[in-house]
């Protein structure tokens, strides 16, 4: 089968410019002969109809005329035959009386005798003398009887409009007796039909043959009688034979009509009398009909040769414009075809192919790249021409159709597509993925393809890693924010549940801290292992961030049946994990929130499973809570807090107080602790127990601490520029601070933006945050230590750290937690606990302060003990800076009572 090329539809659509016209022309053709063609044939039956028309009234008229005399030539026969036998004078008067001759047509009735003077008579008188008439002397010289039919002689002028009837009479000797006359009126013989029943134009008449007779009665009733006036042609040539009919054409003289009129003439010969009965038919109103047929038949065939025409035009003039677009698709065509020769791109041109309601059902190639034909595995000669149901496969190729069809619609069209499998002729495809670009051009569409599979599968392999977990290999939360909406779609759609799962593991902070952060990578990875052992292959699981893991469970029949899942899983992290030989035991807490009951949207969800699990941990770890709105508002207040929070960070709404420490004996103002506070706007002062738990969760303490390092520096030199003899002010640093790193940095910072000597700066950390080895913090301690900062251990007594542990780390100062100040002088056993702490301190090279010293027992029990320094309210309370300064210049801070 040859191919259909692209080129060959320009000249198709030029011979159809031509071919339209010329079949027009020719259609028009054969329209106008048809036309002439009948308008002749049509001619013809009219003129025949007038032929037989005329002939056959010809023949009615002579029996109508001959049945006309031979009344009369039985009346004169009848008068002949009475006046022969009686001579009576009186005889037509008689007659007449009698009621004979009443017709008007019958004008006179007369005998004239033999001298030619008349004899007797009905109905004229006349004294002239007649014998020279010509009738008379036709009678009285020929003894025929027979009946002389002829018009009134000059003698009987008063007769005119009579035709007479004359007869001889006879003596019983057959002598020549006179002559019998009857005169007739000439209409009497032509009121043979009505004058308009023949037609415009027509004429009736009756002729002697062998006399002056004529009669002629026209169209509108007039008759004429005398040959002058006469239309009938005057030469009897014309009507030659017994009967005929003939068309006496429009020459006007001898052979013609007086009015020179074409006329159908039709005549008889009477055979009884000497007298031709003639009727003309008007040619013009016989072919009135036929001449009517021709001007509808030439206007209908006008208008026809007019649309034809048009239409002709019009559809060449498409056929050219069709033409000129073919042309320029296959310019477009060819112009696409060389730039993207050379280039990566595939280029086809395809043609649509329509059913006969001009549904477009398929596309064909009709042109292509070698690069374009290259992607479906063919040469360009195998490719152009196919069908692209042909070419693609199955669905793929009815979702192409689709698209080209759509593009067909509005012109443009771009998309990625992936590209099936293999192509419909059992070709491999040589393109994965590709960039599709199609452009309506003329009646049909330019494709571009570009190869675009390295650039997908790179971004496949992005997506991949935005939406996993490198740490888990778990889904991260970023797929899980796009995942949820989906499943929370489909189970709206098949009635069913979802219920999300947001664990968190409940000491895993403290492991990470303690162990550092390859070993919460590995625990990490284990939880998820774990966690994954404990549910469905439908159940999906995503790591969320830190230690926070989600489950999507879906469909599911119960809350209890989710609770099992829950209490599954807390159990299973009940169960300690090994690391490197080492157990840690970390638990897990869950909160949970069930589609639609608590909330139709993904963030709704998670955010109330994650209060739900937050409640649950409130109450103790290691437990699972569904959501209950109660929690939620509880949960609310940390999330403004911490919202509040941000704003004082933004708004340095933080101020520093001060709390001095003394000489436990001389009360000397040595140092001072710098506590933070809070100034909220409306909420007036918030002390740290109020916030700074939060701010350590939340990971805010680190730009607060870094707030505190500069506010405590920028005070000690705001008190030295005011001349303000200055202590040392150690700070609070929290052991989130430390874990971040960077401490040193920020304290040699401020302490340089402020021109701060780093002996009157201390730091202060927990003795918590120093459990375990943690080399990071050490490292940092003692590069703090470096700079000349002296280091605190805070609260001691209350961690586990054993003293010798302490003087590794090489801490100067030990401050010991005012619950054991407390109990100075309440048990005995505190009191010895303090010593113990005291004396073993100083053999360490540690200075001991007590924390917490409100009553002077307290103070004196120190004193025996040999505390360094005391803080607390029984020397002041934290204080603002201003109030502070005034300590500062006192110096001494025991009034009399509390003087050694
Ligand atoms: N009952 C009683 N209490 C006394 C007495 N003398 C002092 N105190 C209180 O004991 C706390 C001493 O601070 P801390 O043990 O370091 O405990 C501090 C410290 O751990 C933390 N904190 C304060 N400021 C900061 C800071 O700037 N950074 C960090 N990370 N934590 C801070 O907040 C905790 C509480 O601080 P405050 O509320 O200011 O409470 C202060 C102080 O007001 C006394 O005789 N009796």
């Amino acid at each position: 089968m040859t191919k259909p090329s692209a080129h060959t539809a320009p000249r198709t659509h030029r011979f159809l410019a031509l071919l339209w016209p010329a079949l027009a022309l020719l259609a028009c053709a054969a329209l106008w002969t048809t036309a002439v063609l009948r308008a002749n044939a049509e001619h013809r039956r009219a003129e025949d109809q007038a032929f037989k028309e005329a002939d056959a009234y010809a023949e009615a008229y002579e029996q109508y005329v001959t049945r006309s005399i031979a009344q009369m030539d039985q009346i004169t026969m009848q008068l002949k035959h009475s006046w022969e036998h009686t001579h009576k004078r009186a005889l037509l008067e008689d007659m007449r009386r009698d009621g004979m001759f009443t017709d008007s047509a019958f004008i006179a009735v007369s005998v004239i005798g033999r001298d030619g003077r008349l004899a007797s008579s009905s109905g004229f008188k006349v004294d002239a003398d007649l014998s020279t008439a010509a009738f008379f002397r036709q009678h009285r010289d020929n003894n025929s009887s027979a009946l002389r039919i002829a018009m009134p002689p000059p003698e009987l002028g008063m007769l005119r409009g009579a035709v007479l009837f004359t007869r001889r009479l006879d003596t019983l000797d057959d002598e020549f007796d006179g002559v019998l006359l009857m005169a007739v009126d000439a209409a009497y013989f032509t009121s043979f039909v009505s004058a308009p029943t023949l037609g415009a134009h027509s004429l009736l008449a009756l002729v002697g043959s062998e006399s002056n007779l004529r009669i002629e009665q026209d169209s509108s009733g007039a008759v004429r009688l005398d040959a002058r006036s006469s239309l009938l042609p005057a030469n009897a040539e014309r009507w030659p034979v017994a009967h005929g009919v003939q068309l006496v054409d429009a020459k006007p003289g001898q052979t013609g009509f007086g009015d020179g009129r074409a006329r159908v003439l039709g005549w008889r010969r009477a055979t009884a009398y000497p007298v031709v009965a003639l009727v003309a038919l008007s040619h013009e109103a016989a072919l009135v009909g036929a001449g009517a047929y021709w001007r509808d038949s030439r206007t209908y065939t006008s208008i026809a040769t007019v649309v034809l025409l048009l239409s002709a035009g019009v559809a060449s003039m498409l056929s050219l414009r069709a033409a000129t677009r073919a042309r320029e698709r296959d310019e477009v065509a060819r112009a696409y075809r060389t730039a993207t020769e050379s280039g990566n791109d595939g280029f086809y041109m395809v043609a649509p192919l329509r059913d006969r309601k001009g549904q477009i059902i398929d596309f064909r190639i009709v042109d292509c790249n070698e690069r374009g034909a290259f992607f479906y595995g063919m040469t360009r000669e195998h490719l152009v021409g196919s069908l692209v149901s042909r070419f693609e496969r199955g669905l793929a190729s009815a979702e192409l159709i689709a698209t080209y069809r759509q593009a067909m619609a509005t012109g443009f069209h771009a998309e990625d597509r992936r590209m099936p499998d293999a192509a419909g002729g059992d070709g491999q495809l040589n393109i994965r993925w590709g960039h599709r670009r199609l452009v309506r051009v003329g009646d049909g569409l330019a494709v571009t393809l570009q190869d675009i599979s390295e650039r997908k599968e790179h971004e496949v392999q992005l997506a991949r890693l935005a939406n996993e977990d490198s740490l888990t290999g778990l889904p991260n939360r970023h797929w899980f924010l796009h995942f949820v909406p989906t499943a929370l779609a489909h189970a709206e759609a098949h009635g069913q549940g979802v219920a999300l799962l947001f664990i968190d593991l409940d000491e895993f902070k403290q492991v990470n801290d303690s162990h550092g952060h390859a070993v919460g990578d590995r625990l990490l990875k284990a939880a998820a292992t774990r966690l994954l052992s404990q549910l469905r292959p439908s159940d999906r699981v995503a790591r969320f961030g830190g230690d926070e893991f989600i489950v999507l469970l879906s469909p599911f029949d119960t809350d209890e049946q989710v609770g099992m899942v829950a209490q599954r899983i807390i159990q299973a992290f009940n169960k300690p994990f090994q690391i490197d030989q080492e157990q840690h035991a970390i638990g897990a807490s869950v909160g949970i929130s069930v589609f639609p009951r608590d909330g139709k949207d993904a963030a709704t969800l998670i955010r109330h499973s994650d209060i739900a699990m937050y409640a649950g941990k409130n109450e103790g770890k290691g437990q699972y809570r569904f959501f209950d709105p109660a929690q939620s508002n509880q949960l609310k207040t940390r999330a403004r807090l911490r919202q509040r929070l941000l704003e004082a960070i933004d708004q340095r709404q933080f101020v520093l107080h001060y709390q001095p420490r003394v000489d436990t004996r001389s009360g000397e103002l040595l140092s001072m602790e710098a506590l933070l506070r809070w100034e909220h706007p409306q909420l007036g002062m918030i002390r740290p127990d109020e916030f700074i738990p939060l701010a350590e969760s939340s990971g805010l303490i680190v730009p607060i601490g870094a707030i505190v390092i500069d506010q405590a520096c920028a005070q000690l030199a705001a008190w030295a520029q005011a001349g303000v003899r200055v202590a040392p002010v150690s700070i609070n640093v929290s052991p989130k601070q430390f874990l971040r790193g960077g401490v040193r940095r920020e304290l040699a910072e401020a302490l340089g933006r402020h021109g701060v000597a780093p002996q009157l700066l201390e730091v202060e950390i927990t003795e918590s945050a120093m459990m375990g080895d943690q080399e990071e913090i050490l490292a940092e301690l003692a590069a703090i230590r470096a700079l000349g900062v002296k280091l605190h251990v805070d609260d001691f007594g209350t961690g586990y750290s054993s003293l010798s542990q302490l003087q590794r780390m090489k801490m100067d100062v030990l401050k010991v937690d005012r619950s054991f100040t407390a109990e100075l002088g309440r048990s005995k056993e505190g009191t010895v606990f303090f010593q113990a702490i005291v004396s073993m301190a100083h053999a360490l090279g540690m200075e001991v302060v007590a924390e917490g010293v409100e009553n002077a027992e307290q103070l004196a029990l120190l004193r025996t003990l040999g505390c360094n320094e005391v803080q607390g309210y029984l020397v002041a309370r934290p204080m603002p800076a201003e109030a502070m300064a005034a300590l500062l210049t006192q110096r001494f801070l025991f009034d009399e009572k509390l003087a050694a």
